[in-house]
């Protein structure tokens, strides 16, 4: 049977959707990028390099970051971090983007974000050469993707694309939802699916009647990072839901002062009614780190005039 013939057998059934196993899938992606890394060393003698920095010691930044240059590491690329104290001048940590742009062996670079309030994220942002802008943040980056052209495309909507990919296999004609409107994730998602031939709606928190424009939608995209704000009953019966929010909520019931993980969607209303839904944790988090891989290899690729990698761009 296929995905599709599938998905219209559970539609007015009351079976459970389908997980979608985003840690399992991203496993397998940075399987074919080690073995891609593997070659490029053999073959041209060239390592992927990232660099991540980290401005400040904001706790769950820092656990992402080692997540981070752990996988690095375990694909056979170079990690390079940078850990700045938090009160660094604006110049300083710019002095270190122009080194990194400049540095042969570092292909892709990475601010992570939020930064103290006393730095520009824009302006960081634009200090990135576009073709080590693993993030996919800069203004030549967003207008290349926005006008159908070769960019570095923001890693989470990269991972999405390839779950849905995976599942549905071809988007073309398919209505596509996606709640939520930032640079980072929302806009590029939305570009991707326009690319891919869905009829693209970008809802958010001004969209008047968000429920019914979410329960006309094939595919929905919830990143606005709002705790289980969308429910069961906005979803149409049998659709594919990408749950990108990653929420930290109180969790009383595991004992006092402990917390979980809750994505935007309501998951136990939604997965009574869509056809295939991805969890959170193991859901789009895993494929977001997969994909700034992924990206390193491609900027590497580009930058040294290779052929790209198959299957890891957009
Ligand atoms: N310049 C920049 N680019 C980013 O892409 C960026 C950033 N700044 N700042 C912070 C957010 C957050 N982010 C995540 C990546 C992976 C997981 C991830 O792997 N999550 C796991 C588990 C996480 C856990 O257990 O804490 C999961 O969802 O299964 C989560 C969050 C990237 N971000």
């Amino acid at each position: 049977m296929t995905d599709r013939a599938a998905k219209a057998r559970k539609q007015g059934s009351d079976m459970s959707a389908d997980i979608i196993d985003g840690k399992a899938f991203a496993a397998k992606v940075r399987g074919q990028i080690a073995g891609q890394v593997a070659r490029m060393k053999a073959d041209h003698g060239i390592t992927p390099g990232l660099a991540v920095i980290l401005v400040g010691e904001d706790p769950a930044s820092q656990v992402y970051v080692r997540n981070k240059g752990t996988q690095t590491l375990e694909v056979g690329m170079h990690s390079y971090e940078h850990k700045l104290p938090a009160e660094t001048r604006a110049e300083d940590l710019y002095a270190l983007i122009d080194r990194l742009n400049a540095d042969p062996a570092v292909h892709g670079i990475l601010c992570q974000f939020p930064v103290p309030a006393h730095l520009s994220e824009t302006e960081i942002v634009a200090r990135i050469d576009p073709s080590k802008d693993v993030d996919g943040l800069h203004v030549v980056n967003a207008g290349l993707l926005a006008s159908g052209q070769r960019a570095m495309v923001s890693c989470t909507p990269l991972g999405c694309l390839m779950l849905l990919r995976d599942r549905l296999g071809s988007l073309s004609g398919l209505n596509a939802v996606v709640v939520g409107r930032s640079n980072l994730v929302g806009k590029p998602m939305a570009q991707l699916l326009l690319r891919d031939s869905c009829t693209v709606t970008i809802a958010h928190s001004r969209t008047k009647d968000i429920a019914a424009v979410c329960r006309g939608a094939d595919i929905l995209v919830a990143a606005v990072g709002r705790p289980r704000m969308i429910p069961g009953d906005w979803i149409k019966p049998g659709a594919t839901v990408i749950d990108v929010g990653i929420n930290r909520v109180d969790a009383p019931e595991r004992g006092p002062g402990k917390t979980r993980l809750v994505g935007d969607v309501d998951f136990d209303s939604a997965k009574e009614v869509a056809g295939a839904i991805t969890p959170v944790p193991g859901g789009v988090g895993p494929m977001t780190i997969a994909c700034l891989l992924a990206n390193t290899l491609t900027a590497c690729c580009r930058i040294h005039g290779l052929p790209e990698p198959d299957g890891l761009t957009a």
